[in-house]
């Protein structure tokens, strides 16, 4: 079995191909074999956030993908994920703008500027988006929240709630609570998976407004705990942004949104139906190829793997040193 490493601004995933499996794999054994690569401690150097599994889409796209979490749940989508196997599609198939299948649509995806030298990037398309409290699996005694209090969860901190189509809870909050453990206290809460506000779970991201249109977003997700990005997350604090501080940003404006890990920008469109998409732009950077036994991996025994470094990531941590520094 062959695997790709890859990240979208640190968010990390392994990229299985089905073509690069000698026989088919249970959807039991692809949710095992990535609770087994992804563990932080015993997995596969290191890790990673989740498994991006690639195999034939229908007709109109050039692939499909599946988002499989570290804790082997599957979510609906993943916009860091899903720009890394843009780029995997792009140099497999020679095209560079074309649509990928997730869970509920077909979603553009196109090359763009690199971000820096040697960081490749591409765009995606973040659809579609629902506020409403069945798509998001909420359960709070209201059908949409936006900028209100879910008193069970903070009498301070106001959220609000958008499926990207994946569930997201969102909060503005000041510098030094996007620092704190609150995050990871409501987090971990609603995601317990016995909780009755959101018993499936949902990623919940943090916003510090840093300027007009330029915000840091902090994102605990579900399946995974904290993240250095969350792409959908980013996507979704761009559009409750829009909603909610109108007076400093609009649509089709480009916001530049900082996490712990690198930078992405997004762009707000709204449909003729007066329905919203976001244009997500940002790194797809792959850092090792990998070759293991699949019935080892299965097992959790990596002394077999095959582990080559592409070298990208001296690029990819220049291009972040040079953020940090306001270059
Ligand atoms: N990291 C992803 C989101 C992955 C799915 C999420 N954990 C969920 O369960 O909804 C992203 O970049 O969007």
């Amino acid at each position: 079995m062959q695997l790709l490493k890859v990240h979208g601004s640190e968010n990390d995933f392994f990229i299985l191909d089905e073509e690069s499996l000698e026989q088919t794999i249970t959807d039991q054994e692809l949710r095992e074999l990535a609770r087994k690569l992804c563990d932080r401690k015993n997995g596969l150097h290191g890790g990673a956030d989740g498994v991006l599994y690639v195999t034939r889409g229908h007709e109109g796209t050039n692939g499909r993908m599946r988002v499989i979490n570290a804790d082997g749940s599957e979510a609906s989508m993943c916009g860091n994920g899903i720009r890394t196997v843009a780029r995997y599609l792009s140099e497999k198939t020679g095209r560079d703008d074309f649509k990928i299948q997730t869970m509920y649509a077909d979603l553009e995806v196109k090359r763009t500027e690199p971000f820096a030298a040697g960081v490749p990037a591409f765009a995606a398309e973040i659809s579609p988006v629902s506020f409403a409290a069945p798509d998001l699996g909420m359960h709070i005694g209201k059908e949409q929240l936006l900028n209100d209090y879910i008193p069970e969860l903070s009498t301070t901190i106001k959220f609000s709630a958008v499926a990207v189509p994946n569930p997201h809870l969102i909060a503005f909050v000041d510098h030094e609570t996007i620092s704190g453990d609150k995050l990871g206290e409501i987090g971990r809460y609603l995601n317990d998976g016995q909780n009755p506000l959101f018993p499936d779970g949902v990623n919940v991201s943090f916003i510090e407004i840093l300027g007009p249109n330029k915000l840091f977003v902090r994102t605990f997700e579900r399946g995974v705990g904290y993240t250095n990005a969350c792409g959908t997350g980013m996507s979704a604090s761009s559009l409750i942004y829009f909603l909610v501080h109108g007076e400093q940003t609009g649509l089709e404006q480009t916001i530049q949104v900082i996490n712990p890990g690198g930078m992405v920008k997004t762009i707000i469109h709204q449909k003729p139906d007066q329905s919203y998409w976001i244009s997500l732009i940002g790194n797809a950077t792959e850092t090792a190829t990998v070759e293991l036994p699949i019935t080892e991996a299965l097992a959790g025994d990596f002394t077999h793997v095959v582990w080559t470094d592409t070298g990208e990531q001296t690029a990819y941590k220049q291009f972040v040193t040079a953020l940090k520094e306001g270059k």
